[in-house]
């Protein structure tokens, strides 16, 4: 008999192998595997441009210019690819996939970030070794320096935190190895080393810049711990934030970090990073773009919105939740032109994987689901779909990710709803940044498409 552990080892390793990777059992390191995979992604990228240059992979209507790009074939990018109806897939493997395969922290159950980071860069599972070892460099390079430490303490606690982590983020850039180096005048082949660097350097300082944001604005009494060296990226950032003792939250975040990782190129954030990034702006400037373009309300910030539209629903609604209650709550927002928030996707034709996986993970704890937050996001993605329908506009009437990400946040006492872009934000670095590191190791070109007015749309189109 066959049994499903086996059957799940080898469907990962087809899907990987159908991507052009291998999985091997290794200790090369992080750089080590990335100089051994960068080879024949040049030699493929190589290949495309000789011999297919021309192939035709689909058309331009007029309805994609004036309809925000969707739909349109028009970017590289390595890591991730989202299909409608199945979600996102990591090189080739699905969320479940990932959580099967790999590595969790000591202790743990969920992928660390660290794991996420290496599959997306390398496209290869690491071994536990190998994940431990880059927390532990990761660990090594986290602390801030001081002039951005100074900077953050010295923003107004009403200041928005996503305005406060993209400044942090571009401030850092201070410290840029790739600006440096390009000062210096190094030559293209050597631009993926010193932006791999910049990356792993800003990644590292992600958790203790966000942490620091969190206690400036909401707990300015306590303590902030320092960075230790022998805990993941993740368990890092729980324990900064206030949160180490507890295990279940920690857990979350780690599982919650790692599947918002990425989530293929066209989303506003990872696009805005490829832009800027396509300039030959460092990383860290590229990757503050980025954070701006998550903090908007149709994008990152919807994690945001969800909670309060909820808490808005619950104490319009008071004790007595029931299906009609809803629907008339639901209705309301629709008549009054908002948006629902946690619901639609410019891609997602189905419910979201992501906030799937997040659900069967309060599935697993009896403390969730007695949550009457919980409860109450789970009785509305059973209700709001039909609504939706009824309503008749948005293409895909179904939940994605933040619909479900921020009340386990709440919980378990993370409850600043604010804040909650913020972790997206410390997430979305892992996939953002993996394709920079791409973009300059296949020397891909600054991104310029063709715009065009109206009247000159009209002219082409008469033509
Ligand atoms: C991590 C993420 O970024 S996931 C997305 C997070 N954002 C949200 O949850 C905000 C709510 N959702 C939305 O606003 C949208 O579904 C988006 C922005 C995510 C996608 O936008 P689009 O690709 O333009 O969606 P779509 O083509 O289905 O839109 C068609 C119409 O339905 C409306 N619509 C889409 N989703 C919703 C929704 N959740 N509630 C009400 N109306 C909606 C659109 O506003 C649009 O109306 P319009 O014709 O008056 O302009
Ligand atoms: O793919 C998108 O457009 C939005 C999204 O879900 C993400 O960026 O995670």
């Amino acid at each position: 008999m066959i049994c499903r552990s086996s059957l799940l080892a080898k469907s990962v390793a087809r899907s990987i192998s159908n991507n052009g990777f291998r999985r091997l059992a290794s200790t090369k390191s992080l750089k080590e595997t990335l100089q051994e995979v960068i080879p024949a992604k040049q030699e493929q990228l190589k290949k495309l441009k000789a011999e297919h240059s021309q192939a035709v992979v689909g058309e331009v209507k007029v309805e994609n210019i004036l309809g925000g790009m969707r739909g349109l074939k028009a970017m590289l990018w390595e890591a991730s690819v989202l299909d409608p109806n199945e979600g996102i897939r990591f090189h080739g493997m699905t969320i479940p996939d990932c959580q099967q395969v790999l590595p969790p922290a000591p202790g743990g159950k969920e992928m660390t970030a660290e794991s996420m980071l290496w599959l997306l860069l390398t496209g290869k599972v690491p071994t536990p070794d190998q994940s431990h070892q880059l927390s532990a460099e990761l660990a090594e390079k986290g602390e801030l320096p001081h002039f951005v430490t100074q900077l953050i303490d010295s923003l107004p606690k009403t200041l928005h935190p996503m305005t406060q982590l993209g400044m942090g983020v571009a401030a850092l850039n201070h410290d840029s190895k790739f600006q440096a180096a390009y000062e210096r005048g190094i030559k293209k082949p050597e631009y993926w080393t010193y932006t791999l660097e910049d990356c792993l350097n800003l990644i590292a300082k992600l958790p203790a810049l966000a942490a620091r944001i969190y206690r400036n604005v909401y707990h300015p009494e306590r303590s902030l711990e320092s960075v230790d060296k022998n805990l993941d990226l993740v368990g890092n950032y729980s324990n900064m934030l206030g949160f180490g003792q507890n295990e279940h939250l920690t857990e979350y975040l780690r599982l919650y970090i790692a599947l918002h990782g990425d989530h293929e190129g066209g989303n506003a954030s990872a696009h805005t990073a490829h832009l800027v990034g396509s300039t030959l702006s460092d990383p860290y400037i590229s990757y503050s773009a980025a954070l701006f373009a998550l903090a908007g309300p149709l994008h990152g910030l919807a994690n945001q919105e969800v909670l309060r539209w909820q808490m808005a629903m619950q104490k319009e609604i008071g004790d007595n939740i029931t299906h009609e209650n809803i629907k008339d709550y639901l209705w309301k927002t629709l008549r009054s032109g908002q948006v629902v928030p946690g619901y639609g996707h410019g891609v997602l034709r189905n419910p979201d994987p992501r906030f799937v996986a997040l659900q069967e993970f309060c599935k697993t704890r009896p403390e969730l689901q007695a949550s009457p937050i919980i409860q109450l996001v789970q009785q509305t993605a059973e209700i709001a779909p039909d609504v939706l329908k009824e309503h008749g506009k948005t293409k895909n009437p179904y939940p994605n990710v933040d619909a479900t990400s921020g009340c386990v946040l709440y919980h378990y006492g993370l409850t600043e709803f604010k804040y909650y872009t913020v972790i997206f934000g410390v997430s979305r670095a892992l996939g953002a940044l993996t394709q920079l590191v791409w973009a300059r190791a296949l020397g891909l070109p600054l991104e310029r498409p063709k715009s065009y007015s109206m009247d000159a749309l009209q002219k082409l189109i008469k033509n």
